[in-house]
C-alpha cells in the first residue's frame, strides 16, 4: 500500500513521520514543490528507521506526481500557515489556489486514492477538493474536529487531572476560532458526565480555551502548531488503511444531516476503509443546533470567497 503526503513542512513531515513509525504502508511518498526539502526530510526521516525499527519505505519528490501514482491515501498539508494574530481564513487568496493545483495532480495519478485535507482554511479547502476533483464524497475527509477533539481533551484532562486518553470528548463544526463548538455536554470521563465534576466556569474556560487552542500555540510558537496536527493526520490514516471503523470528527459533505447541506462541516463519522463511511448523530439540544447552524453559515460565507478569486 502507498500512501502521500503532499507538502513537506511542519505539519506534512510530522504526518509523514508518525505514518512510518505505525508502519501504517509500504511506500510513503512525501512531495514538496521546494526543490530538494521532501528528498531531504525522507533521507533524514529513512535513517530513524534503523533506530526506531520500523520497515517503511519513505521517498521524496520535488513536485514529480508520478512518483505518487497508485496511492492509496493522500493527505494535503500543502500551503501557508498563519502567522500570530492572523485568522485561518485570511489564507483562503493563496492556499486556494495550492490547494486546487495539488488536488489536480493527485487525480491524475491517484485517481481512487481516499484524500484527507489539512490545509487551511479546512473547511473551505475540503469544500474546493470535493468539487474540483469530482470524487465521491466519502473519499474527500477534511482534518479539523480530529485536532480540536484532542486539544478538548487536553484542556478538560488539565482541570480533572486526569489522563486524556481517560475522555472521551468531540468538537463539532467549522475548524476556526470561533466556528467550532466544543460539545461539553457529551464530554465524559470513564463514562461520567465531565459536567459532574466541573463547575460552570471550569467547563466554560475549557470550551474557550480550546476554541483558540491552535491560535494561542499561534502566539507562543510564531507559526502555527503541528505535532497535533501531523498526529491527527496520521491518526485518520490508520483508521482508513486498518479499517478500524474508529469515530473521528471530520470536515465532510453533508446532505441534510445536522440540519445542513451542500457545505462539508465538522461532525462525527466513522472511518475506515472507504473513507468516511457513515455520519453518527448526537442529537444536538437547541443551543447546540443555534451554534452549528450559526458555524455553517460562517463556512458558507467563506466558501462563497471562493467563487471571487
Ligand atoms: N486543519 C488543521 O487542523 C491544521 C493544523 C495545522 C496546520 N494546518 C494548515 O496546514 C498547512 C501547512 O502548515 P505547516 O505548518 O506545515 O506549513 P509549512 O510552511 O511548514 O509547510 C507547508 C509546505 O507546503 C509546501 N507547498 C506550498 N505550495 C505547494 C504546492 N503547490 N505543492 C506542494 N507543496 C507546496 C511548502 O513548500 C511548505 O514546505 C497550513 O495551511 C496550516 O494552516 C491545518
Ligand atoms: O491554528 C492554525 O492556524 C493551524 C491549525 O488550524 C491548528 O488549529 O493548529
Amino acid at each position: 500500500m502507498k500512501v502521500t503526503v503532499v507538502g513537506a513542512g511542519a505539519v506534512g513531515a510530522t504526518c509523514a513521520d508518525n505514518i512510518a513509525r505505525k508502519e501504517l504502508c509500504q511506500e510513503l511518498v512525501l512531495l514538496d514543490i521546494k526543490e530538494g526539502l521532501a528528498e531531504g526530510k525522507a533521507q533524514d526521516m529513512m535513517q530513524t528507521a534503523a533506530l526506531l525499527g520500523f520497515d517503511t519505505k519513505i521517498t521524496g519528490s520535488t513536485n514529480d506526481y508520478s512518483k505518487t501514482a497508485g496511492s492509496s491515501v493522500v493527505v494535503i498539508t500543502s500551503g501557508i500557515p498563519r502567522k500570530p494574530g492572523m485568522t485561518r481564513e485570511e489564507l483562503i487568496g493563496t492556499n486556494a489556489g495550492i490547494v486546487k493545483n495539488v488536488c489536480d495532480n493527485i487525480l491524475k495519478y491517484s485517481p481512487d486514492a481516499i484524500i484527507i485535507v489539512i490545509s487551511n482554511p479546512m473547511d473551505t479547502m475540503t469544500q474546493l477538493a470535493l468539487k474540483s476533483t469530482g470524487l465521491p464524497k466519502n473519499r474527500i475527509i477534511g482534518m479539523g474536529g480530529t485536532l480540536d477533539s484532542a486539544r478538548f481533551k487536553y484542556q478538560l484532562s488539565q482541570r480533572l487531572g486526569c489522563s486524556p486518553a481517560d475522555l472521551n470528548a468531540v468538537v463539532v463544526g467549522g475548524h476556526g476560532d470561533t466556528t467550532m463548538i466544543p460539545l461539553i455536554r457529551f464530554a465524559t470521563w470513564n463514562s461520567v458526565p465531565v459536567t459532574r465534576f466541573l463547575n460552570q466556569n471550569e467547563q466554560k474556560e475549557a470550551v474557550a480555551d480550546t476554541m483558540v487552542g491552535g491560535a494561542t500555540l499561534t502566539k507562543l510558537i510564531g507559526t502555527s502548531a503541528w505535532y497535533a496536527p501531523g498526529a491527527a493526520g496520521a491518526a485518520m490514516v490508520e483508521s482508513i488503511v486498518r479499517d478500524e471503523k474508529k469515530l473521528f470528527t471530520c470536515c465532510v459533505s453533508l446532505e441534510g444531516e445536522y440540519g445542513q447541506k451542500d457545505i462539508c462541516l465538522g461532525v462525527p463519522v466513522i472511518i475506515g476503509r472507504n473513507g468516511w463511511e457513515k455520519i453518527i448523530s448526537f442529537e444536538l439540544n437547541e443551543e447546540e443546533q443555534a451554534l452549528f447552524n450559526k458555524s455553517a453559515d460562517a463556512v458558507r460565507a467563506m466558501n462563497e470567497v471562493l467563487n471571487t478569486l
